[in-house]
């Protein structure tokens, strides 16, 4: 027995520490309590009641077209105006005719109930180390909060068949081969996006945008796919699917499928619901994109509501600079408004200083 203690200490402190993103990892009780609590429990648990309730529904009064997130076709000749609009409104927009087909994002969808259907014993084989970003678990922002959310994810970089391999030893190839698909469309996608929103600020040649271009493969933007599971909630109005946030990436792309949840804060008309639209993409504006463009693009405020009668399933692909990228203003535009908003930082340090205080992330790097 003795003998197996130290040869245990002797791998957590020695070995395991040297192999990157390792650590001994102890399943926290929070965790299993949240994984096993979605099975059908008839009433919710405390740990799950939010004192502000989202009852306070989202703003329904006879909301006009002009108070919901706008639906902009992307192959429009004008759509940088219409991208520019709605960026520097809401934040938000529902982007269409982007060239993904409906069947990519079905099958995704299925993949990702099938990786949530399973056992919960078998889900926290993958768990997420507290500090990785890849695996099954809580969303990350959890830890900033003192009530459990409504949801479990699931993170991966690329392919994900390290922990898929654990998952279905012998059935794991049509996961792998469609998120790995669905990130390739995601991140040519984003790159087109990417050059809409560029030219919308009026820049068209390259010393502009070669923030974005990276210096080698390396360096390419670290993208991050996450799968967002909200189960059949017992008390709805009482619950958070996903606490108000704002991402941190430069835009996120989020397929929300049939089942709405997902809303957005406009400081006019409050909380506003986001309707699903049939293969739309939602693109959310992160605070990298409030940075870059100097505060013109709004990083909008969103959350998630959950329903008693279905199981919403969302995919949200997290466009994000390389790890050691300094993230500034662009300097035409800087140019254009005299003055900086925001001093410079490496996104390592964005994210790390966010980790702390979700509110107060974008107000550290002020000027
Ligand atoms: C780079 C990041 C953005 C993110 C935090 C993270 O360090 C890695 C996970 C990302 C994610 C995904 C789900 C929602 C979100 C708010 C979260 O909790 O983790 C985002 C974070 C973010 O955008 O700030
Ligand atoms: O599930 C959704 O609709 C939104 C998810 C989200 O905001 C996120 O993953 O950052
Ligand atoms: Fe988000």
């Amino acid at each position: 027995m003795i003998l197996s203690i130290y040869i245990y200490i002797y791998v957590c402190q020695v070995l395991l520490p040297k192999q990157q993103n390792f650590h001994c990892f102890q399943m926290n009780p929070t965790m299993k309590l949240q994984t096993q609590t979605f099975n059908n429990v008839p009433t919710l648990p405390d740990s799950y009641v939010w004192s502000t309730t989202p009852s306070e529904s989202p703003c329904l009064h006879s909301i006009d077209e002009k108070q919901v997130p706008p639906v902009v076709d992307i192959g429009d000749p004008s759509a940088f105006s219409l991208v520019r609009d709605a960026c520097e409104k809401w934040g938000v927009f529902q982007a269409i005719n982007h060239g993904i087909p409906l069947s990519l994002f079905q099958e995704t969808e299925f993949e990702a109930r099938r990786l949530f259907s399973l056992p919960t014993e078998q889900k926290q084989l993958v768990a997420r180390l507290p500090e990785g970003f890849t695996g099954y678990g809580l969303v990350r922002i959890s830890r900033n909060f003192p009530k459990l959310m409504w949801s479990e994810c699931f993170g991966m970089i690329g392919s994900p068949v390290e922990h898929a391999s654990q998952l279905w030893p012998q059935d794991h190839a049509n996961f792998c081969e469609v998120m790995e698909q669905f990130q390739v469309e995601m991140k040519t996608l984003c790159e087109k996006l990417v050059a809409v929103m560029l030219r919308s600020f009026g820049l068209t040649n390259e010393q502009d945008t070669k923030w974005f271009e990276p210096k080698n493969e390396s360096d390419r933007a670290k993208c991050f796919l996450q799968l967002n599971s909200y189960p059949v909630c017992p008390d709805p109005d009482r619950a958070m699917g996903l606490a108000p946030h704002t991402d941190s990436s430069l835009f996120t792309l989020l397929y929300q499928g049939g089942i709405s949840g997902l809303q957005v804060y406009d400081d006019g008309v409050g909380w506003v619901g986001v309707q699903p639209v049939e293969g739309a993409l939602v693109v959310n504006v992160g605070d990298l994109m409030h940075i870059v463009s100097n505060g013109r693009f709004k990083s909008v405020l969103h959350r998630v509501v959950v329903n008693n009668t279905r199981h919403r399933i969302s995919t949200a692909f997290f466009y994000l600079p390389p790890w050691d990228a300094k993230v500034s203003p662009l300097k035409k535009l800087v140019e254009f408004d005299h003055l900086p908003m925001y001093r410079q930082v490496t996104w390592k340090e964005y994210v790390e200083t966010k980790s702390k205080d979700l509110s107060k992330a974008l107000d550290s790097i002020r000027i």
